[in-house]
């Protein structure tokens, strides 16, 4: 089994109030109020920008070349491509990349990036990336769930179709197999039973953190 398939099986309960949140319900069948998508898009931008802070932390704690690579995939991958997913899905939705970046980050987006710093800060490359392994994988795990039948099936008329299809789609779904990998041959290097436990205790944080990412959006509905 792979490590993600461990750390799941290890913090069932936390990944499903992460992965089938009420506001990923909401997103699926179209029924989440534009209010509490609006809250989440807002926030979710100045997540990235803690996020790809914590890639570039990533690419400090590497000590080979190839472990620098793929920080730097990770971090590209959100500067270069999520963020301007993001710039667009914000002007359709009326708000400016000024405006957003003007607004205060809410408790809940402090908590989450800020911890996931300090984890960085305090562990090494395998606990740094153990503490982003719900972001990325959790996020490809939405996206095919919402659109199993890729991107392109879903209805024109979707309200979310849009994020649903960045998720779902191509470029994401890679990033994610890449991390997926990453994260394995770290394990190898790195992992030991010994470790497993402190494994889960960041995984399963991380999870909760992600779920009260999404509960903020709905709290603002
Ligand atoms: C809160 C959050 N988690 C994960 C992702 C996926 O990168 C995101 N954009 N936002």
């Amino acid at each position: 089994m792979s490590l993600l398939e461990r750390l799941k099986a290890a913090a069932r309960d936390d990944w499903t109030g992460y992965v089938d949140h009420a506001f990923v319900r909401g997103l699926g069948d179209g029924t989440l109020p534009a209010s509490a998508f609006r809250q989440y898009l807002v926030q979710d931008y100045l997540f990235l920008i803690q996020f790809a802070r914590a890639h570039a932390l990533a690419a400090g704690k590497a000590r080979t070349l190839a472990d620098m690579r793929a920080a730097k995939e990770g971090l590209a991958a959100i500067v270069d491509v999520e963020m301007q997913l993001h710039l667009r899905l914000c002007e359709r939705w009326g708000l400016t990349a000024a405006e957003v970046e003007a607004t205060p980050e809410h408790a809940a987006t402090v908590a989450y990036t800020r911890w996931v710093l300090d984890i960085g800060m305090s562990g090494d490359l395998l606990d740094l990336q153990v503490a982003l392994t719900p972001c990325t994988l959790g996020y490809a795990e939405i996206g095919r769930r919402l659109a199993p039948e890729g991107a392109g099936a879903l209805d024109a008329a979707h309200p979310y179709r849009e994020w649903i299809g960045e998720y779902a789609g191509e470029a994401f779904q890679s990033v994610a197999a890449g991390a997926h990998a990453w994260l394995d041959d770290l394990d190898r290097r790195y992992g030991s039973p010994a470790r497993f436990p402190e494994l889960v205790a960041i995984f399963a944080k991380a999870a909760r953190l992600e779920a009260g990412f999404w509960q903020m959006g709905l709290d603002a509905a």
